[in-house]
């Protein structure tokens, strides 16, 4: 059995959740919340995490590889060694040129803290150049890598809404809206796991702002 440890307000911890739930595995969830995280299992301490039957994986990119190729069935990478690789260009640039930079806005965005006006700046750069770039990857057709359900789309559907807020929150407009994110996301709010994993986040999402003490 797996067992898949953090929290489903981490959009890393569902993309992971979403691929098992995709896959019809059976899985068990241990809440483990940043600073309170196992350190044998992810000496960073940050989350997700897996529990296998042979040890402990850390990395989600590791872990969804690690899932399909234990599993292979029902497929989320294309057998053709190319296309699952044009999947893995998608993911990367997703979380590396999107997601990471993003990421800098979010003590500001969803923390109540402040973000100082040349990060401010520069993510806002790099971000409309990473987000016209991914635009020319990307194919919402009407799967973001293209006929299929893919590790992309489990990806996606965490992080993009994510990229959306924060930039809407913080510049007053979403940098993804010239892209067709926002029907995409409804095209896989119909799924239900993708379902299962967003009312799982807002209970997480408010039992980690509770959790936090009082500014
Ligand atoms: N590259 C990691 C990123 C995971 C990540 O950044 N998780 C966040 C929660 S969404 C976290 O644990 N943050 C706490 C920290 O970095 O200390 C992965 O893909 O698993």
């Amino acid at each position: 059995m797996l067992t898949l440890c953090g929290f489903s307000a981490s959009n890393y911890y569902n993309k992971v959740k979403l691929a098992l739930l995709e896959k019809g595995l059976p899985f068990t969830e241990e809440t483990a919340w940043v600073g309170e995280t196992d350190p044998s299992a992810t000496p960073l301490g940050k989350v997700p995490y897996l529990r296998t039957p042979q040890g402990t994986l850390c990395e989600s990119a590791v872990m969804v590889d690690y899932i399909e190729a234990a599993h292979p069935l029902p497929p989320l990478l294309p057998a053709d060694p190319f296309a699952a690789a044009k999947v893995r260009e998608l993911i990367t640039f997703l979380e590396l040129h999107l997601e990471l930079v993003a990421r800098n806005l979010y003590p500001q965005a969803f923390f109540g803290g402040t973000v100082s006006e040349s990060t401010r700046e520069k993510v806002g750069t790099q971000l409309e150049k990473n987000i016209a770039a991914f635009g020319q990857l990307a194919q919402f057709s009407p799967y973001v890598a293209g006929d299929s359900f893919t590790l992309a789309d489990c990806a996606a559907i965490v992080h993009l809404p994510l990229i959306s807020s924060a930039t809407k929150i913080i510049y007053g407009r979403d940098f993804l809206a010239n892209l067709p994110v926002r029907e995409y996301l409804t095209r896989m709010g119909e799924r239900p796991h993708v379902q299962r994993v967003n009312a799982d986040r807002k209970a997480s999402t408010a039992e980690m702002l509770a959790r936090r003490p009082k500014r």
